[in-house]
């Protein structure tokens, strides 16, 4: 697939802030890829230098082949900041009017309307939308260009469950006729919903990127649980995170299961109910994160 955007060993610092560090990254026509990460992991600064609002303090940013800086090449991507403010009292139908009259092909608007379900709003003025609905139209907003590349910072922070589906609907709509995403989200759900690959970010670094398969493949991490009186379960090999419950049971996350059974075993603590399980790419995610933190 053809590569159409590149981040290049690209390191961003913020006076003494390194918010990020060497980070190369591709991404290829017609994918959704996550880009999954905590707080100040870095994710945003990433878009920012994609889109050609910020610059690398090292290391290159190509953007079509082009320079994020030249117009002729942002024209073709769009962008919904973690944050917008849209003027109150126009409609939300002049606001794509207005926006869409920057570009030289911009989509059918009763298209985009339905698309993120706006359709009923069109006359609405913006300040009396509610939290949800602004939303709606801010990520609509992206699309309004007729865009091959869209980023998404953390379309669906902060909606509700209906909205963000139907949010959801909307981007897997402009996928699926060819259009390519970068999505930044804190909700695991939300990546695993729209993206088959997933980067994780974490202390400005590429922790991982892959399929969500593999994401939770390379961690290996695995949920065991069962019951004893046992006094110190973060002792056991592996363990990333240890919850005791009221009846005695134990639940650990660990990247080496086997070793914890044999040790458990060995150690001659009686248990009942052993139980293995896989888990959640949260926990997953929490694990790459914290095992990357504890080699800095
Ligand atoms: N304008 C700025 N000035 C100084 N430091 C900044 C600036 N923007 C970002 N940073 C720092 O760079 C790092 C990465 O921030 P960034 O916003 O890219 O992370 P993020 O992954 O998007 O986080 P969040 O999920 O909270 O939005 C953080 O340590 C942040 O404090």
């Amino acid at each position: 697939m053809t590569v159409i955007a590149r981040a290049a060993e690209i390191t961003r610092r913020y006076g003494d802030a390194l918010a990020l560090d060497r980070v190369t990254l591709d991404i290829r026509a017609g994918e959704i890829v996550g880009l999954l990460g905590p707080n100040g992991a870095g994710k945003s600064t990433l878009i920012n230098l994609f889109v050609g609002l910020r610059r690398p303090t090292s290391g290159t940013v190509t953007l079509f082949g082009g320079s994020p800086q030249d117009p002729a090449m942002r024209r073709r991507i769009g962008m919904t900041p973690q944050e917008t403010g849209l003027p109150e009292t126009l409609r939300v139908g002049e606001i794509i009017d207005f926006v869409s009259a920057h570009f030289p092909e911009p989509c059918d608007k009763d298209e985009l309307l339905a698309r993120f379900g706006l359709s009923d709003l069109i006359k609405r003025q913006v300040g009396g939308l509610s939290g949800g609905q602004k939303r709606r139209l801010a990520v609509a907003l992206a699309f309004t260009g007729n865009p091959e590349l869209v980023f998404l910072d953390e379309p669906t922070t902060g909606l509700d469950v209906e909205s963000r589906r139907s949010l959801w609907d909307g981007i897997a709509s402009f996928h699926e006729e060819g259009g390519t995403v970068l999505v930044t989200s804190h909700y695991i759900e939300e990546i695993e919903a729209l993206a088959r690959r997933v980067v994780v970010v974490g202390h400005g670094r590429v922790l991982a990127d892959d399929t969500m398969e593999s994401v939770r493949g390379i961690v290996g991490v695995r949920r065991v649980s069962f019951t004893a009186d046992l006094p110190d379960p973060e002792g056991l090999p592996g363990v990333l995170g240890a919850e005791r419950a009221g009846d005695g049971r134990i639940s650990l996350v660990t990247t080496d299961p086997d070793r914890l059974v044999v040790e458990l075993v060995t150690g001659g603590t009686p248990f009942t109910g052993l139980e293995i399980k896989p888990t959640t790419l949260e926990e997953a995610f929490l694990a790459i994160t914290s095992k990357e933190a504890a080699h800095v």
